[in-house]
C-alpha cells in the first residue's frame, strides 16, 4: 500500500498570536509544500519490522523496529480514527526517548519535535505495522511560513488516505481531494501533531494548510474568505531562526504579567483582523477603489505590526526589512510567530516592477531571501498512482 500526500504553507496577514488568545486572524496557503510518500506492508508482504522515516532534503533517516515501540509505547495499538487523541505526558516521555535513541546531529535538533509528531502520528494511526515514510519540503523550515503545519497536515492526509477513516477511489488517478468531512478529520490530527511541534497551537496553520484558499479563523472555527482584489506579496525570509513554541509561551508569560493591557493588544488585534478581512472582500466600488483599498490594507498591515511589537515578538531583522520597505512607501508586517522567520509587504497591483527589482535587490544585498508566492490555492491532496 502506498500513497504521496502533499500539503502547502501558509502566511498570516493578520493575527498571528493574538489568535492563541482566541482573537481573529486571517491567513491564505502559499504554493510550497511538504510532500511524504509512505509505504504501509500489508499482511501478505514480507517486512523488516522497521518503521522508518526518511527526511529526504536534510538526508537524514531514522527508524525503529517494532518491537522497541511496542515495549516503549504499549498503548500503541491504533486509536479510534475518527476521534483523534492528544498524546498523554507519558507518551510524550517515551517518544522523547525513542527520539533521542536516534542521535539527530545537534545542529538539527529542532527536527526532534517534528520526528515526535511522526511517531505519534504514525502510531496511532496504524499501530504497530512496518512502513517507511519519505518527506520532502520546499518551504523553509522555523520561518514562519507554517512549516510544522504542512508537515503535520501532509503526514496525516497519507496516513488517513491509508487507512480505513476516509473514503477515497484508490483507483482515481492524478492529485485528489478529500471529502469535506475527511478534510475535517485529517486537519484534526494535524492539530493534535502541530500540539507536539507548538505546545499550544491556535489551529490556524493546520486548517488553512488542510482547506487551503484564504481564511478568517478565530476560537477554532474557520470562515472561508473569497477576496475581491489582487493580493500580491513578496515574503521577505530574514534566515533568522527561531521557534514558535518558545514565541507561543513568551507571549502567555507576557500575558500573565500584564492581563489587562495584553487583553486590550489582543482586542485591538481581533478589530484589526475583521477589518481587514471585510476590506479584502468587499467589492471594489466607485466609493473604494482597490488603490484605496490597498491602503487600508496597508494601515491595517502597519498596526498588526506596532502591536505585534507589544507583544514582544519583533526582532532587528525584521525591523530593517520594515525600514527598508518603506523608503519605496511600502508596508510590512511579520508573518508566523515572528522572532526573526518572515515578513511580508504588499505589493499593490499598480506599483511598478521596475520597483519592485529595486526594493529585491536592497533587502537581498541585506543577506535577506525573497521571494513572490502565489496564495489562496489548494489544501491537502493524495496521489495513489507513481506516474502524477
Ligand atoms: N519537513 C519536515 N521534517 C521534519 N520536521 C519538520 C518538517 N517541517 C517542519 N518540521 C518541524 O517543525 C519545526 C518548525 O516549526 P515551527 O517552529 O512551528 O516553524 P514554522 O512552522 O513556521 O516553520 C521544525 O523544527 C521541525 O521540528
Ligand atoms: C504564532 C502563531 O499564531 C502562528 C505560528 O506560525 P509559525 O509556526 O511561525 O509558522 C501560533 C499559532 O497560531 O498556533
Ligand atoms: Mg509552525
Amino acid at each position: 500500500m502506498e500513497v504521496r500526500a502533499r500539503a502547502p504553507g501558509k502566511i498570516i496577514l493578520s493575527g498571528e498570536h493574538a489568535v492563541v488568545h482566541g482573537s481573529t486572524a486571517v491567513a491564505a496557503s502559499v504554493d510550497l509544500h511538504t510532500q511524504v510518500s509512505l509505504r504501509i506492508s500489508t499482511a501478505s508482504e514480507s517486512d523488516d519490522g522497521l518503521i522508518k522515516l526518511h527526511l529526504k532534503d536534510m538526508g537524514l533517516e531514522f527508524s525503529w523496529s517494532i518491537q522497541r515501540i511496542k515495549a516503549v509505547l504499549p498503548e500503541s495499538s491504533r486509536h479510534n480514527l475518527s476521534s483523534p487523541k492528544s498524546c498523554s505526558p507519558e507518551s510524550a516521555k517515551a517518544i522523547t526517548n525513542l527520539v533521542e535513541e536516534q542521535n539527530i546531529p545537534e545542529a538539527k535538533i529542532g527536527l526532534a519535535a517534528g520526528i515526535s509528531a511522526f511517531i505519534w502520528l504514525y502510531t496511532s494511526i496504524h499501530g504497530c505495522k512496518a512502513a517507511t515514510a519519505v518527506v520532502t519540503s520546499n518551504l523553509p523550515l522555523g520561518s514562519g511560513l507554517g512549516s510544522s503545519a504542512s508537515f503535520c497536515v501532509s503526514l496525516s492526509a497519507a496516513l488517513l488516505a491509508l487507512s480505513d477513516g476516509v473514503t477515497m477511489d484508490m483507483s482515481q488517478k492524478g492529485w485528489l481531494s478529500f471529502r469535506e468531512e475527511d478534510l475535517e478529520l485529517v486537519n484534526k490530527w494535524a492539530f493534535e501533531g502541530e500540539k507536539i511541534i507548538h505546545g499550544k497551537p491556535s489551529g490556524i496553520d493546520n486548517t488553512v494548510s488542510t482547506f487551503g484558499n484564504m481564511i478568517s479563523f478565530k476560537s477554532g472555527k474557520l470562515t472561508l474568505m473569497k477576496s475581491s482584489m489582487p493580493l500580491k506579496m513578496l515574503i521577505t525570509n530574514t534566515k533568522v531562526g527561531r521557534n514558535t513554541k518558545a514565541l507561543v509561551a513568551g507571549v502567555s508569560e507576557r500575558t500573565l504579567r500584564h492581563p489587562d493591557a495584553m487583553s486590550a493588544v489582543f482586542t485591538a488585534v481581533d478589530s484589526i483582523s475583521k477589518e481587514l478581512a471585510s476590506t479584502i472582500q468587499s467589492p471594489a466600488s466607485d466609493d473604494l477603489s482597490i488603490t484605496e483599498k490597498e491602503g487600508k490594507l496597508e494601515e491595517l498591515m502597519e498596526m498588526n505590526q506596532g502591536l505585534l511589537q507589544c507583544m514582544g515578538v519583533s526582532h532587528a531583522s525584521i525591523e530593517t526589512v520594515l525600514r527598508t520597505t518603506l523608503k519605496y512607501k511600502l508596508a510590512s508586517k511579520l508573518t508566523g510567530a515572528g522572532g526573526g522567520g518572515c515578513v511580508l509587504t504588499l505589493l499593490p497591483a499598480l506599483l511598478a516592477k521596475t520597483v519592485i527589482d529595486k526594493v529585491i535587490t536592497e533587502l537581498e544585498s541585506c543577506g535577506f531571501q525573497c521571494l513572490l508566492a502565489e496564495i489562496g490555492g489548494k489544501g491537502a491532496e493524495v496521489c495513489y498512482d507513481s506516474t502524477s
